[in-house]
């Protein structure tokens, strides 16, 4: 299949800062992407070069197979959905809606609608005068309705409650089940959305760390624990990103190739195996600057901590 997008070699300076650098990855058509990294990595700075609202310093972008630098054809597929949206003053919720509509040619009104009631947003209402879990919710529906082959959601969901969340993840699912696009939702609340995303891109200090399946990194990474001389051997199995010394006991989090076999060999050494979450491997991979580069030698990259 072809790539909805591909960034080659992009890097985003600011005055003394570098937000992204020299990055490079495609994302394929028809999939859930997570576009995942700390506070300031460079999340926001990509999508708004990917959807032509900024500028790179250097590298390329195409999207679509064109630079999308005021190219109706490439924008007109594209929907993104910021972080914090604003509005003009005079808006009601259904002018937002309408204007939506009318720039999104796979709008779908009566999914807008559904959207509309679930999230109980009143149309009549002024955008000003909605609560903060409101005006994301209104970011939420023009999101979904839009349909666009391309859609980039910012962490979309500031301020909304447990309910609307579930209600976006579900929707979010099943239209996609439906109408197969390309997403990318930027998120902090990873353990949410470990099950939707498809491949997982982690962004640190501007630099693409992982660019990986996220079913493949779901077997790479497991929590042992046991003696402390039992995890020294198995955490040479693949690389050491985390450990917890109690005593004689020790808890580490590893990365590594792990089979079937995995489990086998835990016991045999007397350890304790539990499988990571992909929080916890985003929180492991990108807590310390000297947290190893995937696939790096876990000898002096493991963040140890002693809590003893
Ligand atoms: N207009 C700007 N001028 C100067 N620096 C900027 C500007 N926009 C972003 N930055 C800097 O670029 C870096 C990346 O910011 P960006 O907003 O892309 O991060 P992010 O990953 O979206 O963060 P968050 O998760 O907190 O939203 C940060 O250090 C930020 O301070």
């Amino acid at each position: 299949m072809s790539p909805a997008v591909t960034v080659t070699d992009l890097t985003k300076r600011y005055r003394g800062v570098t937000a992204l650098d020299r990055v490079s990855f495609s994302l394929t058509e028809n999939r859930i992407y997570g576009l995942l990294g700390r506070n300031g990595a460079g999340k926001t700075t990509l999508m708004q070069i990917l959807t032509a609202q900024g500028f790179a310093t250097s590298g390329e972008v195409t999207v679509f197979g064109q630079q999308p630098y005021e190219n109706e054809q490439v924008l007109s597929r594209v929907c993104f959905i910021k972080e914090s949206q604003t509005y003009p003053s005079n808006l009601r919720v259904h002018h937002v809606l309408r204007a939506a509509r009318l720039v999104h040619p796979g709008w779908d009104e009566k999914l807008a609608q559904q959207l509309v009631d679930d999230f109980r947003l009143p149309p009549q209402r002024n955008v000003r005068k909605l609560s903060r879990g409101m005006l994301s919710s209104l970011g939420i529906v023009v999101g979904l309705a839009s349909r666009a082959p391309l859609t980039f959601f910012d962490e979309p969901y500031l301020g909304l409650d447990a309910v609307a969340r579930q209600i976006f993840y579900d929707h979010l699912l099943a239209d996609y089940t439906e109408h197969p696009r390309t997403i990318v939702l930027s998120t902090h609340l990873i353990d949410e959305v470990s099950d939707l995303i498809e491949h997982v891109l982690l962004i640190d200090q501007g630099r693409l760390l992982l660019d990986a399946e996220a079913e493949t990194l779901r077997g790479q990474v497991v929590t042992v624990s046991g003696p402390v001389a039992a995890v020294d051997e198995f955490a040479r199995t693949g690389a050491e990103l985390h450990r917890v010394l109690l005593g004689a006991t020790a808890r580490a989090t590893v990365r590594g190739d792990f089979g079937p076999a995995v489990h086998d060999q835990a016991r045999s050494l007397g350890l304790g195996l539990e499988a990571s979450s992909l929080q916890e491997l985003v929180v492991r991979l990108t807590t310390n600057s000297n947290a190893p580069a995937p696939g790096a030698d876990s000898a002096g990259a493991a963040s140890k901590e002693a809590v003893r």
